[in-house]
């Protein structure tokens, strides 16, 4: 970049906080708290999913102009030369907002993520890396630990760390948790929250980053071409019907589907149109856990189309289609 460009003309560098956690831990409840609140701030969020639909944006709340999109792929692989170029792109616009938040998908490596703040000059000089911030699901971690080793890096890399879903385990399991997180990354803070109710100058403006202490859990993270292998049987299952579906055949259906393949199903969301319903029926669960409510009206030149992605393991995607196209009105 010039001299001449807006990002070297600016002195002082966009704080940038990159949201992380496995599937479903919270952080879209986060972020939301974060653009609800009233703190007279501005901010540009940045949202990566895993699944060929997206459907986190619309779960944002009240941040339509703001939020850019990154579906086709991980940020942390793929599509990181698309954060650079969506970067680069708010940097111009600066002073329109104050911060930018990154949320990346609950199966991204922070690492690299955090990396392009260093490696990618044009970003590095325009912007910060303030702090990740990790959210962890006090009821699923443990299990995650053991078998996913994105949820374990999440953690290693975390400034702030909140371990989220306090109302679903007793106390013990949360000191428990906690130690187990504390033996991974002693330095974090660690905050025990419900529906990550926290107050904001917890999680943000933290000033919290320390490239010394990345550099001791991950020597070579200045270096160019960090690969991050995924889970391989990570699969994400996703759908579409233009128009509704009827609900006394899709909710026995999602709810049929949740109960037998939970521990299966991470994760898995939608939104969809039932006749005669002026508002989005969105629903979303994290293994047998789920939740559905109408929220939200149809915008009058909204496509009123159904969707739905399920995130796991061992999922039958024809089956899964299948029963899907089934609840078709
Ligand atoms: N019981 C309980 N449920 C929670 C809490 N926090 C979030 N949830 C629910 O957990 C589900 C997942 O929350 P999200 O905020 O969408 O999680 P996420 O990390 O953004 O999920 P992905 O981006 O899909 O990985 C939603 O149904 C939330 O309502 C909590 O503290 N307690």
């Amino acid at each position: 970049m010039s001299d001449a460009s807006p990002l070297a003309a600016s002195s002082e560098k966009i704080p940038v906080t990159v949201l992380t956690g496995y599937l479903g831990a919270g952080k879209t409840t986060l972020l939301n708290r974060i653009l609800t609140e009233q703190h007279g701030k501005r901010y540009a969020v940045i949202v990566n999913e895993f699944g060929e639909i997206g459907i986190d944006n619309d779960l944002v709340v009240g941040a339509d102009e703001e939020v850019f999109e990154m579906n086709n792929g991980c940020v942390c692989c793929t599509v990181r030369g698309d954060l650079i170029r969506i970067m680069d792109g708010l940097v111009k616009r600066r002073g329109k907002f104050d911060a930018i938040i990154v949320e990346t998908t609950g199966l991204a490596d922070p690492a690299p993520v955090a990396q392009t703040f260093f490696v990618d000059q044009d970003v590095g000089e325009a912007a910060r890396l303030d702090a990740v911030v990790t959210v962890a699901d006090a009821k699923w971690l443990t299990d995650r630990l053991a078998d996913a080793p994105e949820a374990k890096n999440q953690i290693a890399f975390a400034d702030v760390i909140l371990l989220n879903k306090s109302d679903l385990v007793s106390g013990e399991d949360l000191d428990r948790v906690e130690s187990q997180i504390r033996a991974i990354n002693p330095w974090a803070k660690v905050h025990r929250t419900e529906r990550c109710a926290i107050p904001l100058d917890q999680v943000l403006d933290r000033n919290a980053f320390d490239l010394s202490r990345i550099l001791d859990v991950e020597p070579d993270f200045l270096e160019e071409g960090h690969h991050h292998h995924h889970d391989e049987q990570m699969q994400s299952v996703s759908a579409k019907i233009d128009g509704p579906v009827d609900p006394e055949k899709f909710m026995p259906w999602i709810s049929n589907l949740t109960q037998v393949q939970g521990p299966d199903i991470l994760r898995c969301k939608g939104i969809v149109v039932f006749p005669d319903e002026p508002k989005r029926f969105v629903f979303q669960g994290v293994h047998m856990i789920l939740d559905g409510d109408v929220q939200g009206e149809w915008g009058a030149d909204e496509p009123r189309v159904s969707r739905v992605v399920f995130i796991g393991r061992n999922l039958d995607p024809e089956a899964i289609r299948e029963g899907f196209f089934a609840c078709k009105v």
